[in-house]
């Protein structure tokens, strides 16, 4: 495998050279290289408050902060029209939708063929992660989006020093954005691993359109990772300090809107914080981590902003994030209040007085936000960001942790065997569908890692780079898995979650150190009565056998579907992993 434009030193002539191509096909009507700096992003504002595109809100209660309206089409990724274009297509896996590079590549050209015409043309340099980090990437989004652009300001390290980090590095990712017409029968998310590139037509929705996130981080890193030797997962990194002042690092991979925000962001309950429990806030979605000369995993995070889910964020569920998002912060889909402030469900009582598409608040006809209606923030806002996010090398992870939207079956936690084991455990993720995609929503799907939709090759390669990470002189960390959603028979959550879910992590801290023993059963290990600290949780006595009991016959059913699934990769699937399954299915058996 190749990757084409690694060409150091005459990077910025490629880079030129790339942005002349694009202008003769989209044929703008100017052409901004943007520096990233105040000035830039005040002019931009003042021309998205003119048009329209952005509605300033309430400066006393809400200073710096913006409303944008998306088109009511256009308001969640579409994994439909996501597109993996190898050459060939057993390269994508069957986790991907594929196409030729070719016919993807004449496509897009048809589309993109004069689709800036009267607009301005963004060239947005940007590094994923801190800006001297040897583990942070480049890459360029070309955007006819101020919306884009102002999001991306927030989102990644922009402008000036991420353009200098390009000249001397030589290596950037391409990628192509525009809105087009916004029509969904003309909208497409199409990646070229090999080529290092992205396009995107037809959307301004986070997920969809801000190159750098999933398109990028994710779906190209992956594969860029898998080349290289490390990883790059829909992850949270946290920091957990526990009362002697030592800190632990734990990446954690959920699905979308399945709680790695809220996790990140953690406030201990008021008995853990007296005793001096703190948790710090790494990174809340996508994680980049890489052996180092310790054998250790050490993780960055190669965002600089948080893109967060806005319904359920109140000062009880998230403080950490709502005070985040008090100032300098852009709303998207929410709703406003009487006197011009952005509100959600679960944010307090009041009711709105417009809803997310800027009609009067009507309660018969829906939510008045949109269920995936969203806030974007500078990281550096949040009041538990930690000292050591931006670490060139990165912190060291000693948890890695798995898990899903599951109402039944899933125990609270239980942690892997070993780091096999683990793989598989990650490989086997189940979870219900939210509102982060468009579809139905509440489905159980199999979300392997939390990377479905974000894996940028075949699934049984990616499995078998995980196994791959483990090698002589490795220090692997150790694999649990989570369910926060477990539901009683009255359809209610039974775990308090949020703050209480530092129990969970205070456990694993201390399996990591050797401190407890733990319940062994055929999923893995599970916490043994009286170490997983309830003080002060009050659970019913069905949520003491569904959240600690491990259920036979329910996990038979569910690991012959995860058999089921994994035979779906036919001969790609690394032995090893089916091996784990069948052995797995063989201690259920005995
Ligand atoms: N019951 C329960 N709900 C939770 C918990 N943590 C998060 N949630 C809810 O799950 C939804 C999504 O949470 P987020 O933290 O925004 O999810 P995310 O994984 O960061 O989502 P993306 O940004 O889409 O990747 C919100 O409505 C939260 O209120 C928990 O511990 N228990
Ligand atoms: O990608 C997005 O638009 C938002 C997000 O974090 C996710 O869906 O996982
Ligand atoms: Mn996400």
């Amino acid at each position: 495998m190749t990757d084409r434009n690694t060409d150091a030193g005459s990077s910025l002539a490629a880079l030129n050279q790339w942005v002349l191509e694009v202008a003769r096909l989209t044929r703008p009507e100017n052409i901004h290289w943007c520096d990233g700096s105040d000035s830039e992003n005040d002019a931009l504002i003042q021309k998205m408050l003119a048009d329209g595109t952005l509605i300033k809100l309430n400066e006393e209660t809400h200073p710096g902060s913006y409303l944008h309206r998306s088109h009511p089409d256009d308001v969640a990724r579409v994994e439909h029209l996501t597109f993996v274009c190898t050459t060939e297509r057993d390269d994508a896996g069957p986790n991907n939708h594929w196409m030729a590079p070719d016919l993807a590549h004449q496509q897009m050209d048809s589309l993109f063929d004069g689709c800036m015409e009267g607009r301005t043309m963004y060239v947005v340099p940007y590094c994923m992660g801190p800006i001297d980090s040897p583990l942070s990437r480049c890459g360029v989004e070309i955007t006819d989006s101020p919306y884009v652009v102002a999001n991306m300001r927030i989102m990644t390290r922009m402008g000036a020093a991420a353009l200098a980090r390009i000249e001397r590095e030589g290596t950037f990712v391409k990628g192509l954005h525009s809105t087009g017409d916004l029509n969904p029968d003309r909208r497409f998310i199409m990646h070229f691993p090999e080529e290092l590139s992205i396009q995107s037509f037809g959307s301004g929705y986070g997920g969809n359109a801000l190159l750098g996130k999933k398109c990028h981080a994710l779906r190209i890193a992956s594969h860029q990772a898998r080349n290289e030797g490390w990883l790059a997962e829909h992850m949270l990194i946290l920091g957990i300090e526990n009362p002697q002042g030592e800190t632990h690092y734990i990446a954690a991979a959920f699905p979308s809107a399945c709680g790695k925000t809220n996790l990140a962001m953690l406030i201990p309950p008021q008995s853990y914080v007296e005793k001096g429990w703190k948790v710090w806030t790494v990174g809340d979605d996508i994680c980049w981590m890489r052996p180092g000369p310790d054998g250790r995993l050490w993780a960055i995070n190669p965002e600089a902003g948080f893109f967060g889910v806005a319904p359920g964020t109140s000062d009880k569920s998230n403080p950490n994030a709502l005070a985040s998002i008090q100032r300098n912060t852009i709303f998207t889909n929410v709703a406003v209040t009487e006197d011009n402030q952005p509100w959600w469900e679960g944010l307090d009582k009041r009711v709105p007085k417009t809803d997310w598409k800027g009609n009067a608040f009507d309660a018969s006809k829906g939510p008045a936000a949109h269920p995936n209606s969203r806030f974007t923030v500078s990281a550096k806002q949040c009041p538990s960001y930690s000292p050591h996010a931006e670490d060139a090398q990165g912190v060291p992870i000693s948890a890695i942790v798995f898990g899903g939207r599951r109402a039944s079956l899933v125990p609270l936690v239980f942690e892997a065997r070993d780091w096999t084991h683990g793989v598989l455990v990650g490989a086997a993720m189940g979870s219900e569908t939210t509102a982060a995609a468009t579809g139905a929503v509440g489905v159980m799907r199999r979300d392997p890692m939390a990377m479905k939709p974000f894996c940028g090759y075949n699934f049984a390669d990616y499995f078998g780079h995980w196994l791959s990470m483990e090698n002589a002189g490795s220090k692997m960390p150790k694999v649990f898995h989570v369910n926060w959603f477990r539901k009683g028979d009255d359809g209610s959550f039974l775990w308090p979650g949020f703050g209480d879910n530092i129990r969970v992590l205070e456990w694993m801290i201390k399996r990591v150190k050797d401190e407890v023993g733990a319940e062994t059963t055929p999923i893995g290990h599970l916490p043994k009565a009286g170490d997983l600290n309830l003080d002060g949780v009050q659970l019913s006595a069905e949520a003491d056998t569904k959240l600690f009991g491990y259920e036979r016959e329910g996990w038979a059913h569910e690991f012959a579907s995860i058999a089921e699934y994994l035979q779906e990769y036919g001969p790609r699937m690394p032995k090893a992993l089916l091996e784990e399954c069948a052995n797995t299915q063989a201690r259920m058996a005995g």
